[in-house]
């Protein structure tokens, strides 16, 4: 099984998109990075843009890794990518998730995170500066 769970820190004019879960219950409600696990044959790029494709209907171009890899349960880790919208005019819109939202530096503690990204926090701070 391939245990890596990847994730798009998807930055335009300094905020970073984040989505907001519908399921399951135990996190609905709660905010994460565009992102889920990588197929058997795939690479975690090309993962990464299918779930952006999926998620959030946008096409984005995959950039360098961005902070450590966060354990999660289940032998699996959270590994996150810089990214930005291909055409930046493209407004990421919510497929599958309740909301998508835009934050600014002064926005990233204002939304309640999963735990593992949470712990990415200042990684990610650092990519909007
Ligand atoms: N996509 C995503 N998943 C995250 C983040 N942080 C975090 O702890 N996770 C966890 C939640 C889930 O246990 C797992 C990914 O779940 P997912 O539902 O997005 O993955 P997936 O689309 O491949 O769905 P599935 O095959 O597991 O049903 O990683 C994050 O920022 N983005």
């Amino acid at each position: 099984m391939n245990g890596v769970i990847v994730g798009a820190a998807l930055v335009r004019d300094g905020k970073l998109l984040a989505q907001q879960r519908a399921w399951p219950p135990k996190h609905s409600g709660q905010w994460e990075l565009p992102g889920g696990r990588v197929e058997e044959g795939e690479s975690e790029a090309f993962a990464l843009a299918r779930e952006c494709s999926e998620e959030l209907d946008v096409v984005i171009e995959v950039g360098e890794r961005v902070g450590q890899d966060i354990p999660l349960p289940g032998e699996k880790v959270l590994r996150i990518y810089a990214a930005k919208l291909v055409s930046p005019g493209e407004e990421p819109r919510a497929v599958e998730h309740t909301a998508v939202r835009w934050l600014g530096p002064d926005d990233l503690d204002d939304v309640d995170w999963l735990p593992a990204d949470r712990i990415l926090l200042p990684a990610l701070r650092a990519l909007l500066n």
